[in-house]
C-alpha cells in the first residue's frame, strides 16, 4: 500500500496545488440533479450515482478516443477527482463514442515532436496507468468498441472487463505492428490477467482479438449484446461492491503492487528510454507509415 499512498498523495498534491487547473482552466465542478452528479471536461464525461456510489466515466473524444496529453491528463484529473470523494467506490469505465472504445495512445503524439514533449506524453500515460490500475476503487471496463494498444491497457487496469459481443470489434496490444514495442508495465499488466504464455503470443505478434477471442483468452471476462453492456456492468458492479470494501482493496493491492512499485521505481529510467526510443529515425518511419495506411484504407 505504500507506493498506492505516495501515489495518491502526490497526486493530491497536485491537483490540489492546482497544477493541472491551472493549465486546463480549472476544474470542473459537479452539477447536482437530485441523486445524481456529473462533471464533464470536455473529453470526458462523468456521472455518479449517489445512491449506489457508482461512477460512469464516458470518454467522448471523437473520432476515436485517442490518447492525447489533454486526454491523458483529463482522464487522471477526474480518476483523482473520484478517487479522493470517498462516497464514491465504484467506476465504470466506457466510450461515448459509436463503435470505439479508444485507439489507443495518439500517434500524431508520438511522431514528430520534440524530446520534450515525448517526455511530457509517456509521463502523462505513465500517471494514467499508475492511478487505474493502482485504484482503490473497483474498476470495471465496458468495452463497447474497438480496443486496441493504449485502449487494451486502460481496459485492462480495471478489475473486470466486459465487452461487446461483436466479431468487429476486436482488442489487444498490437504494438508490434506498428513497428514499436509495450513497454514492460504494459507487458505485467497483460501478464498480470492473461499468463506468462499467451503474453508472450500476443505481444510478439501484436494480436488484435475480436471479442470472441478475446474472451477465450482471458483478456476479458463476459460477452453481452452490444446494448446490454452498461447494464451488465452496473450488475457485474453490485456484486463486486457487495464485498467488504477493506478486504477487496488490500487484495487488489496485494495482486498489483509489484507491478506497479517496478514502474514507481524506475519512472525517469522509464520516460528517458521511451524518449530515446520514440525518436529514433527508424521508429518514427514506421509510425509513419502505419498511419500513412490508417488513412489509405479509407
Ligand atoms: C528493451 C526494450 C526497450 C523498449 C523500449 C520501449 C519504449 C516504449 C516504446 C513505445 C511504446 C508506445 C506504446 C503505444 C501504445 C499505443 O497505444 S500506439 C496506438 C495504437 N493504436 C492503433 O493501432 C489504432 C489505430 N487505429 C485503428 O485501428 C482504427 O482507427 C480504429 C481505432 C479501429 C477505428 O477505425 P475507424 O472507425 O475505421 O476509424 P479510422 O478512419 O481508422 O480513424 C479515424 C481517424 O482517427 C485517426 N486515428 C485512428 N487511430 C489513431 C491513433 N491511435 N492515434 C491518432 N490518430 C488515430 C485516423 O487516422 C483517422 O484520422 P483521419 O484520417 O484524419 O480522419
Amino acid at each position: 500500500m505504500a507506493a498506492q499512498a505516495v501515489l495518491r498523495s502526490s497526486a493530491r498534491a497536485r491537483l490540489l496545488s492546482g497544477a493541472f487547473c491551472a493549465q486546463r482552466g480549472g476544474p470542473a465542478l459537479w452539477q447536482h440533479h437530485q441523486n445524481q452528479r456529473a462533471f464533464s471536461n470536455g473529453k470526458i464525461l462523468v456521472e455518479m450515482d449517489e445512491a449506489t456510489g457508482v461512477a460512469v466515466m464516458k470518454m467522448k473524444s471523437p473520432p476515436v478516443n485517442s490518447l492525447n496529453l489533454d486526454f491523458l491528463t483529463e482522464f487522471s484529473i477526474s480518476l483523482e477527482k473520484l478517487e479522493i470523494d470517498r462516497s464514491c467506490r465504484g467506476l465504470i469505465l466506457t466510450s461515448a463514442v459509436s463503435k470505439i472504445f479508444s485507439a489507443g495512445l495518439d500517434i500524431t503524439e508520438m511522431s514528430g515532436k520534440s524530446n520534450e514533449h515525448y517526455a511530457a506524453f509517456w509521463r502523462a500515460v505513465q500517471e494514467m496507468w499508475l492511478k487505474l490500475y493502482g485504484s482503490n476503487m473497483v474498476t470495471i471496463a465496458a468495452i463497447n468498441g474497438s480496443s486496441p494498444a493504449g485502449g487494451c491497457l486502460m481496459a485492462l487496469c480495471c478489475d473486470y472487463r466486459i465487452m461487446a459481443d461483436n466479431p468487429k470489434f476486436a482488442i489487444g496490444l498490437n504494438e508490434t505492428q506498428l513497428g514499436i514495442v509495450a513497454p514492460f508495465w504494459f507487458k505485467d499488466t497483460m501478464i498480470n490477467t492473461i499468463g506468462n504464455r499467451a503474453t508472450e503470443l500476443s505481444l510478439q505478434l501484436g494480436q488484435m482479438y475480436p471479442a470472441p477471442e478475446a474472451l477465450k483468452f482471458g483478456l476479458v471476462d463476459k460477452l453481452v449484446p452490444e446494448d446490454k453492456v452498461q447494464s451488465a456492468a452496473a450488475a457485474a458492479m453490485s456484486q463486486w461492491l457487495s464485498v467488504p470494501d477493506h478486504a477487496r482493496q488490500l487484495t487488489k493491492s496485494m495482486m498489483r503492487k509489484p507491478a506497479i512499485d517496478r514502474l514507481v521505481k524506475q519512472r525517469e529510467a522509464d520516460i528517458n528510454n521511451f524518449v530515446s526510443f520514440i525518436s529514433k529515425d527508424s521508429i518514427q518511419k514506421s509510425l509513419q507509415i502505419y498511419m500513412d495506411r490508417l488513412k489509405q484504407k479509407k
